[in-house]
């Protein structure tokens, strides 16, 4: 289990994320909402080792992860992908996932990378295909099959929909589900409260860096407060 426990994380006078606990369980995807600015990428970054907590702990079935470099936090089990994809454009699809690959040292045998592939919902592509000449939705998928590759225990996905089409982000919510099915512990930050209420098991809402909502996706849809700062306020209805 990855167990935030009271995080704080300051930039200047900004308090992007304050005494903000929550727990992630293996076989569960958490979502992560609030407006934009709330922290919710901030949240992955204290977790992952890019953003140093001003107080409190990250710790993963007991073990303290906060202060260790993002390397080690990663060979410890902890996998993401990014708000805006960061593949690596002029390698093929193999190249990135032995990127993912790369804390785990060893090399990235034919099989796991078909296999890989498979379970991020793109088994149609090459291997030795250009990663930046993939379809956008394809990008956004060998992101999800690289932070597999790492063979994570956590894996946390920054708006993994952002730019897709709704078919597509329907198939998303089937590749999200088998992945924490296969016992990953899973964040989705994520806007689209279809794909929310669709993939999540449990939802927690930032806004000004401090939880103020937790609960079923179902529970924070009709919770006054995140309608008030949240749902109310932006595209997306509650309903
Ligand atoms: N590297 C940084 N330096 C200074 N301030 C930052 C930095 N990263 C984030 N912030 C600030 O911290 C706050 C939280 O930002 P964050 O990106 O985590 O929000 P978010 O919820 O992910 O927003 P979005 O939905 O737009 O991605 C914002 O006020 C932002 O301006």
């Amino acid at each position: 289990m990855l167990a935030l426990d009271r995080v704080g994380v300051r930039y200047g006078g900004v308090n992007a994320l304050r005494d903000v606990s929550l727990e992630l369980q293996p076989g569960s995807v958490l979502g992560l909402i609030g407006p934009n600015g709330a922290g919710k990428t901030t949240l992955v970054n204290a977790t992952t080792g890019l953003a140093p907590l001003a107080s409190g702990t990250v710790t993963l079935d007991g073990a303290r992860l906060d202060g260790l470099p993002p390397h080690r936090i990663a060979r410890a089990g902890i996998a993401r992908t990014y708000q805006n994809i960061r593949l690596f454009g002029a390698l093929d699809v193999r190249g990135n996932l032995a990127a993912g690959a790369f804390s785990r040292r060893e090399r990235l045998a034919d099989n796991e990378i078909a296999t890989l592939l498979e379970r991020a919902g793109i088994a149609h592509v090459a291997p030795t295909a250009q990663a930046r000449s993939l379809p956008y939705g394809d990008q956004r998928r060998l992101e999800i099959a690289r932070a597999l590759a790492a063979r994570p225990n956590v894996v946390m996905l920054d708006e993994p929909a952002a730019g897709m089409n709704p078919s597509e982000t329907g198939r998303l919510v089937d590749t999200i589900r088998a992945i924490a099915a296969s016992g990953v512990a899973m964040l989705l930050i994520e806007h689209d409260m279809t794909l929310v209420r669709a993939a999540c098991d449990r939802v927690v809402v930032l806004n000004f860096g401090q939880v103020i909502a937790r609960g079923t996706p179902a529970e924070i849809a009709r919770d006054p407060v995140v309608v008030e700062a949240y749902l109310g306020t932006g595209a997306e209805s509650p309903a």
